[in-house]
């Protein structure tokens, strides 16, 4: 396996690229004296400068010089020696730069990441899109193209007859965008009617689907464990392939409460960032799907280490894979989707056009699969000349209020 010499692998660049092309992303690079470049995502959606700042003032002046090769040592050296340790921002900075050098290592290595990783558990990586609709017809026709788009898998969300507005209703039909304002957006949310009406949407989607098509809900912290159980109870005969984000998750101990009352599976985990975050709910077998990605969990080194923890309890992994999420991400976890054993789906929001030429790919939908490409590393590059035409845009992601004005899980 050619890697270079130590003196190709040599660290001599390490850069910010903060751009907005249809939405805002955060890109390291990391540049080497062999001439090999690697990219790795750093975007942490309504806080991507703090990321940036996080790496461009206090990590990338301590790469310069290190062997791009060491990527265990260069984790725990990011890892142990912030001293204060975990946390969003400093694990998506951590992340940019393991991802970069995992990708510098396999072009090094002229092999594609999964080769890397172990090799191929699958021929293709079962995705799941997001149908959406304004209330519950519109839904459910957004269902069928989804289905008339080769999906397997169906996110449904919708809007709730009573509130303004639900967690995942897109003012687009094809690209949802939450972070829409420079300043917090307020939503209003009403538990009591969406509990009402959820199973009726459910209901009808499974009629609609058939039993063939998995679908799939995400709640979005907006639960206490017992309404989430109730929900979970009442959803049962129309077979989720999961409920996701039932309720808070600081918590891991409240899914006991959620799981003695419900077989429908449950997915968390898209705002975790260590495997701390999870151990617990993972030990005790409180989730069927954990949701942690490559840019907010540390990067792959650290993302195996919990599918790694994962596999012992047959827990899967199912990748959040939102458009805030950028596409260096999503090749990134498709190569990881091909290699990890315990594999259970990867979510899929499709970018814009801006955004995919921003970020030039070789991964590909087919029939409701992803297949990432050939190429050596994670098969994602960057046009800094193009995102340089973008240039970062504040915008916040939106909060939630009950009707009494009490502040609430968005
Ligand atoms: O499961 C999901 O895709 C959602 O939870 C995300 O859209 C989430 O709201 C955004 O990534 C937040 O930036
Ligand atoms: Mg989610």
């Amino acid at each position: 396996m050619e890697e270079g010499t130590a003196k190709e692998r040599r660290i001599t660049g390490a850069r910010v690229v903060a751009c907005s092309p249809g939405r805002n992303f955060v890109t390291l690079v990391i540049e080497t004296a062999g001439g090999v470049t690697g990219i790795g995502d750093a975007t942490l959606n309504g806080r991507e400068l703090a990321v940036a700042s996080y790496l461009q003032d206090h990590v990338c002046p301590a790469l310069i010089g290190c062997d791009a090769g060491m990527i265990e040592d260069i984790w725990q050296y990011l890892y142990r020696g912030a001293y204060w340790r975990r946390g969003p921002v400093t694990m998506s900075a951590i992340a940019g730069v393991d991802t970069a050098l995992w990708d510098i290592k396999a072009k090094m290595a002229n092999m594609p990441l999964y080769q890397l990783l172990g090799g191929r558990s699958r021929d293709r990586v079962l995705v799941y899109g997001h149908a959406n609709g304004r209330d519950l017809e519109h839904t459910i026709e957004e269902m069928q193209r989804y289905r008339e788009m080769g999906y397997r898998a169906i996110r449904l969300q919708s809007g709730v007859p009573g509130l303004q507005t639900a967690y995942g209703v897109s003012k687009d039909s094809l690209f949802y965008e939450p972070a829409s304002d420079a300043l917090p957006e307020e939503q209003v949310w009403d538990t009591a009617r969406y509990l009402a009406f959820a199973p009726k949407l459910f209901e009808r989607a499974r009629e609609a689907a058939g039993p063939d098509i998995h679908l799939l809900h995400d709640v979005h912290h907006r639960l206490t464990p017992q309404e989430a159980a109730r929900l979970g109870k009442a959803l049962e005969p129309y077979s989720l392939f999961w409920m996701e984000d039932p309720t808070p998750a600081e918590n891991q101990e409240a899914f006991r409460l959620i799981r003695q009352h419900t077989t429908t599976p449950l997915a968390v985990g898209e705002v975790f960032n260590t495997i701390h975050d999870c151990r617990e709910l993972i030990q005790n077998q409180l989730i069927d799907y954990i949701r942690t990605t490559v840019v907010h969990a540390g990067g792959v080194t650290h993302l195996r280490r919990i599918a790694d923890l994962a596999s012992l309890y047959q827990v899967r992994t199912g990748s959040h894979g939102a458009t805030d999420l950028s596409p260096v991400c999503m090749g990134t976890a498709l190569h990881f989707d091909t290699w990890v054993p315990n594999f259970g789906i990867q979510e899929y929001m499709r970018h814009t056009e801006e955004t995919d030429a921003v970020f030039p790919h070789d991964y590909r939908f087919e029939e409701g699969a992803l297949f990432c490409g050939e190429s050596p590393g994670h098969g994602v590059s960057l046009d800094e000349k193009l995102a340089a035409k973008y240039p970062y845009d504040p915008k916040q992601l939106p909060v939630a209020r009950l009707t009494d004005g009490t502040l609430w899980n968005w």
